[in-house]
């Protein structure tokens, strides 16, 4: 019987960490090779013809849009090639779910791609990852994670990249989905689905990045009680294309901050408003007026992944209406 061809992209992460000790204490986070977290899954080939391919090794924390275009890239290439019939990314943790949203806006082929990682480092006691790798290969070579964007695997919860976000710093289950709740699960080598995102991906994108070697400078600014302006202000110096405030509540400014937007906006920087909570969207006027400051809404995008967009936005459109309708569809 064929069995489905699933590449393995690495880029680092807990999952290819290695320590000293059993527990997590003092480890090093992208430190494996790829062949190693294979080698380490039992069973893994009896459900895909598997191949591995190390992209980077770096703690997550340490990503970057380089590296963002080079999986980019190589996915588009697989998919066009016909080398495999769906891919697994092993990721770290910390910013996974920013490399899942823009890979599912980017991706032009409509297999599936699933990324996983791990909390526990592959050299610690009953490690997480192998099982991740496992159920993430699981749904790489299902059918049903056709056309759905990246898939985040972890823990058994399968989410819709665009929804997961990392809710523990520590515990196994990291990973929730908070505005939508996850849209399947994972278990004894199956995958059950029980929701579909409707916001669109892949191909249903008008970010075809291919060719390019850079981005838009997208910058966040996270306000609090009583924050003075100064984040955006040297963001306004380093003459960044655009920033997203980590606003309050539904977005909110304080007024040192409102007027530094002012000045932002005057010299055509783009100022998406997303928020500091973690659930909900941010609605256009509300106790802000965007028409008259000139400032767009994130809708219900984490600004972390309201940065993304707007990064992939900027390579199509500076026209705020139109990026402003890209936050309500994508
Ligand atoms: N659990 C993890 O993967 C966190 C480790 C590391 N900081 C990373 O994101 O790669």
């Amino acid at each position: 019987q064929d069995l489905p061809k699933i590449k393995i992209l690495a880029t680092g992460g807990t999952i290819a960490g290695s320590g000293a000790s059993a527990d997590r204490s003092a480890y090093t986070s992208g430190a494996l090779p790829i062949k190693d977290l294979i080698a380490a899954v039992p069973g893994i080939d009896k459900i895909a013809d598997i191949s591995g391919e190390q992209i980077s090794n770096v703690g997550s924390q340490d990503m970057t849009v380089d590296i963002w275009i080079k999986l980019n890239k190589r996915i588009n290439e697989i998919f066009k090639n016909q080398e495999a019939d769906g891919i697994v990314i092993t990721h770290g943790t910390d910013t996974q779910e920013e490399t899942a949203y823009f890979l599912s806006l980017t991706v032009r082929y409509d297999n599936p791609v699933v990324i996983t990682g791990s909390m526990r480092p592959a050299t610690g006691i009953s490690a997480d990852g192998p099982k991740n790798l496992y159920d993430a290969v699981v749904v790489a070579a299902s059918e049903k994670a056709q056309g759905a964007g990246v898939i985040l695997a972890f823990n058994e919860n399968i989410f819709a990249g665009r929804e997961a976000v990392k809710t523990s710093t520590t515990h196994l289950n990291a990973f929730s989905a908070p505005n939508t709740g996850p849209i399947g699960q994972v278990y004894d080598g199956k995958v059950v689905f029980h929701e579909k995102t409707l916001r669109k991906s892949n191909k249903n994108t008008p970010f075809d990045i291919t060719g390019k070697d850079k981005l838009p400078n997208v910058a966040v600014a996270t306000l609090y009680a009583d924050a003075p302006a100064t984040a955006i202000d040297a963001y306004i110096n380093s003459n960044v294309n655009g920033i997203v405030i980590g606003g309050l509540g539904n977005g909110n400014l304080n007024k040192a901050n409102t007027a530094a937007v002012e000045k932002a906006i005057a010299k055509g920087i783009i100022v998406c408003r997303a928020s500091r909570v973690p659930t909900g969207r941010v609605t256009l006027l509300d106790e802000t007026d965007d028409a008259k400051l000139g400032t767009i809404v994130s809708d219900d995008l984490s600004p972390q992944k309201a940065r993304i967009l707007l990064m992939l936005g900027l390579t199509v459109t500076k026209d705020k209406k139109k990026l402003q309708e890209f936050f309500f569809e994508y």
